[in-house]
């Protein structure tokens, strides 16, 4: 058994943890990631990379198809081993060796094993020959390890060896079909995957679509999932699952029943944080930990407040990767400045405060048309409290659009904040609408006045246009 000090602890080594060490090491702290799988972690081999990379092929493929003069040199179907083969480069088989380079380079510790904390400030390592190392931090600890799939509670489920996202975004062969349960993102983005590679795929979602999203975002995904070939069943939810001849049989909640070589399970998350000694510091195993701004975990039990941290998805603030390393930037930064005793900005949009988690949060669905939003949605707005006003206008009436793709089928709404007349919310549904993203970005966290937005003149002829017209629409002042 060895016994080392650091000034910092990371418990997981994945994208957000990779995040808090390197800004804490920059800060002048020393610092060691534990990581018990991949560095790098979920994002990197079984989520946002290799989904994109399953996505991305037939997103081409029908863009090229949708411009007049292109869709007559492309006529093939898609190549699904050469897609299957792009993605395995984009995890490097599930080897992690490059990663590891960086954090070597970084000047970041790194640790292979299970870590647990053993109490204030202490963390115990159990590497996977059985070796234990006990660690000591100086300054701080902080949770980074993410968050595992939910399996619904419904009968039988379990003994079928259901998909998780992992084998939905890991697989070698795709089944001749594929029952989704779920109708969020992971649901739909599969979906879209699965169904270009020519994959029988059912969705059965309790609810609609893209729950959190616009109304409109949801009907106009679920419309192309059925040009695509996907069944929807909206509303309805397993009651039974079994395993026969044919594959896997599902009773649904209506009485129907879905028949599928494979089942991906794609119902949210629940924290990974069962087996890493929250019961040592006064927390519950299993729970999501709660944080400030400062991603510091709150609890009054005096004997972890100060120096305990939680980021990126087991904190529950934002499941997003983009969102998660924002608050690694912020906890590293902080950790460092409350450490060598600097000044602390943890005021709302100060350096070490993760204000934009609360309201100004993008996201992008890489469905086909995509989704792309960032803050309230007209209906969070109103919940919120907030005056507002909504403003729609047809994407494919803008000429870049209409250049982009011919007969470009999308949406845009902005949400705006009628007493401090700025940009609360937008969304964008359409082809290519994720690189416009963005500028509503800056201008909800910028709180830009929309009469000076009018001074923000979009290229002609670009789709960003639909800036000049979301605000003609909402009229000028
Ligand atoms: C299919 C899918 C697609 C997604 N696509 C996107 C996307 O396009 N864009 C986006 O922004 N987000 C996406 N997400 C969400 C994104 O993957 C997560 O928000 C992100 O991975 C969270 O990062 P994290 O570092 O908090 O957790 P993780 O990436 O899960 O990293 C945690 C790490 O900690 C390790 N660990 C856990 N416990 C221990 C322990 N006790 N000891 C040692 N190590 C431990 C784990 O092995 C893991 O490597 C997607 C999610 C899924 C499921
Ligand atoms: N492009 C991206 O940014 C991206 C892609 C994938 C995942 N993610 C993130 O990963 C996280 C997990 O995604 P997810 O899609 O698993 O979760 P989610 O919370 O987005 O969606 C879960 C869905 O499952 C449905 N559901 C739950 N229990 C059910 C049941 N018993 N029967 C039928 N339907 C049921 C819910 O109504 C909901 O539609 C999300 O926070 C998401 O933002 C992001």
């Amino acid at each position: 058994m060895t016994e080392t000090e650091y000034d910092l602890i990371i418990i997981g080594g994945g994208a957000v943890a990779e995040n808090v060490a390197d800004r804490a090491v920059q800060g002048g702290l020393t610092a060691i990631l534990i990581e018990s799988e991949l560095v790098g972690g979920e994002c990197s081999y079984w989520a946002c990379m290799p989904s994109k990379a399953l996505l991305r092929s037939g997103i081409a493929l029908r863009a090229a198809q949708n411009v007049e003069g292109t869709k007559q040199a492309v006529t093939g179907d898609i190549d699904v081993a050469a897609t299957l083969k792009r993605r395995d480069s984009f995890t490097h088989d599930w080897d992690d060796s490059s990663q590891v380079e960086w954090v070597e380079g970084a000047g970041i510790g790194l640790l292979r094993g299970h870590g647990r904390l053993t109490g204030v400030k202490r963390v115990s390592v159990e590497a996977s020959d059985g070796t234990v190392t006990e660690l000591t931090a100086r300054h701080a600890v902080v949770v980074s390890t993410g968050s595992d799939p939910v399996l619904p509670d419904v009968p039988g489920l379990a003994d079928v060896s259901p998909w998780t996202p992992r084998e939905a975004t890991s697989a070698k062969v795709i089944p001749a079909s594929l029952a989704i349960i779920g109708g969020g993102v992971v649901a739909v983005e599969m979906a879209t995957a699965y169904a270009t590679f020519g994959c029988n795929v059912t969705i059965i979602a309790r609810s609609g679509l893209l729950g959190t999203q616009e109304d409109f975002a949801a009907e106009m995904v679920g419309e192309s999932l059925k040009k695509l070939g996907v069944t929807l069943s909206l509303g309805v939810t397993p009651t039974n699952a079994r395993r026969g001849d044919d594959g896997v049989a599902l009773t649904l909640s209506d009485g129907s029943e879905v028949v599928a070589a494979e089942v991906l399970v794609a119902t949210g998350r629940q924290p990974r944080s069962t087996d890493i000694g929250l019961e040592t510091v006064g927390l519950t195993p299993g729970d999501w930990l709660d944080v400030d701004d400062t991603l510091l975990v709150r609890g009054d039990t005096n004997h972890h407040h100060g120096w305990l941290y939680a980021t990126g998805d087991v904190n529950h603030r934002v499941l997003l990767t983009h969102q998660g390393k924002y608050q690694a930037r912020a906890a590293g930064d902080v950790i460092a400045a409350r450490a060598l005793g600097h000044a602390v900005h943890d005021g709302a949009w100060g350096a070490h405060a993760a204000t934009a988690d609360h309201e100004a949060v993008p996201q992008v669905t890489f469905s086909d048309p995509e989704v792309a939003s960032v803050g309230l949605t007209s209906r969070a707005a109103e919940k919120a409290g907030y005056t507002t006003r909504v403003v729609d206008y047809d994407l494919g009436w803008v000429a870049g659009a209409s250049l982009q793709a011919d007969g470009y089928e999308g949406k845009a709404r902005m949400v705006v904040d009628e007493k401090r007349k700025v940009v609360l919310g937008v969304t964008f549904v359409g082809q290519d609408v994720s690189e416009l993203l963005h500028a509503a970005t800056v201008a909800i966290v910028g709180e830009v006045p929309i009469d000076r937005l009018w001074h923000a003149v979009p290229a002609y002829p670009t789709m960003n246009e639909i800036w000049l017209r979301l605000l003609e629409t909402y009229g000028r002042p």
